[in-house]
């Protein structure tokens, strides 16, 4: 987060070839101010995480900011819905509180594929602190079940995580651009068998975190019980 304050909002991913291509233009508008909003609140968090500003002035920014919030009123999304914007499962999930470049809680994390897996790319700031001047054990949990469940997506076999063993062999230091690796290592029916690590970008070798987990792709009965937003959008 700390370093991608100064950088320009990230734009958004590919959009789905099969959308019509009249809402292409609106959708990509959408998502660039989505981005854009998403920018400014992780700007927002971290400003607030770090100031030492006086009572008076913490009183008066809680004021503005609960102003700018009644802002965003018209139609709420429903808790199952899933946003028009999103390629769910295997792409774009704007609001992820890891990978979304519309939620203020994400570092945001990049996301790329590799040869077999995928990569990704962040720099938590001081919001996403446990020990001081490190990063919190459910952060690195929180990063690493998404990029694995993403990776178990990206191979062609969604599933929802069923067991995600951590492994802390060292702090991760905030404010350093991290490397998350994430692979699925091998299939026994519906179980899918993920790895993945955390290092920083400049010693890779050197891993900070490391996972193994299950994950399992839901009957499609279940699927459709679970995610009702995408019977009904998709
Ligand atoms: C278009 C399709 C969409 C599909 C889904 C897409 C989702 C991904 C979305 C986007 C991707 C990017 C984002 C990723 C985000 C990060 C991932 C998360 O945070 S997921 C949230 C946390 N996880 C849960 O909330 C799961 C809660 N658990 C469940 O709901 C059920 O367990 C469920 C549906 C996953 C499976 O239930 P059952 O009834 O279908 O399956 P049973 O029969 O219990 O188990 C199947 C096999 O798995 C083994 N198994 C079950 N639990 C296990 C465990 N803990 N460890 C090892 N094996 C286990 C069992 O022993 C069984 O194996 P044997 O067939 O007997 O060989």
């Amino acid at each position: 987060m700390h370093t991608s304050l100064t950088d320009p909002p990230p734009t958004g991913t590919a959009t789905d070839p099969t959308r019509a291509t009249a809402g292409e233009e609106e959708l990509e508008d959408q998502k660039a101010a989505i981005t854009h909003l998403g920018h400014e609140l992780r700007a927002l968090v971290e400003a607030t995480v770090r100031t030492a500003a006086s009572p008076d002035t913490l009183h008066r920014v809680a004021d503005g900011v609960r102003a700018v919030t009644s802002q965003l009123t018209g139609r709420q999304r429903s808790r199952a819905e899933i946003p028009e914007v999103d390629e769910f499962p295997t792409g774009t999930r704007i609001y992820s509180p890891v990978t979304g470049a519309g939620s203020p809680l994400a570092p945001p994390v990049q996301v790329t594929p590799t040869a077999d897996g995928l990569v990704g790319h962040c720099t938590p700031g001081i919001a996403h602190e446990g020990p001081p001047g490190y990063g919190h054990g459910g952060m690195s949990a929180m990063l690493l079940d998404e990029l694995m469940g993403r990776a178990c997506a990206a191979a062609g076999t969604p599933g929802l995580t069923v067991s995600l063993q951590m492994r802390y062999h060292r702090p991760v230091p905030l404010e350093t651009p991290l490397r998350i690796l994430a692979r699925v290592t091998g299939t026994d029916d519906r179980k899918i068998f993920v790895s993945g690590s955390i290092t920083t970008q400049t010693d890779p070798d050197a891993n900070l975190v490391t996972a193994d987990g299950v994950f399992i792709a839901p009957d499609p009965h279940r699927t459709r019980t679970l995610f009702p937003g995408l019977q009904a959008e998709r």
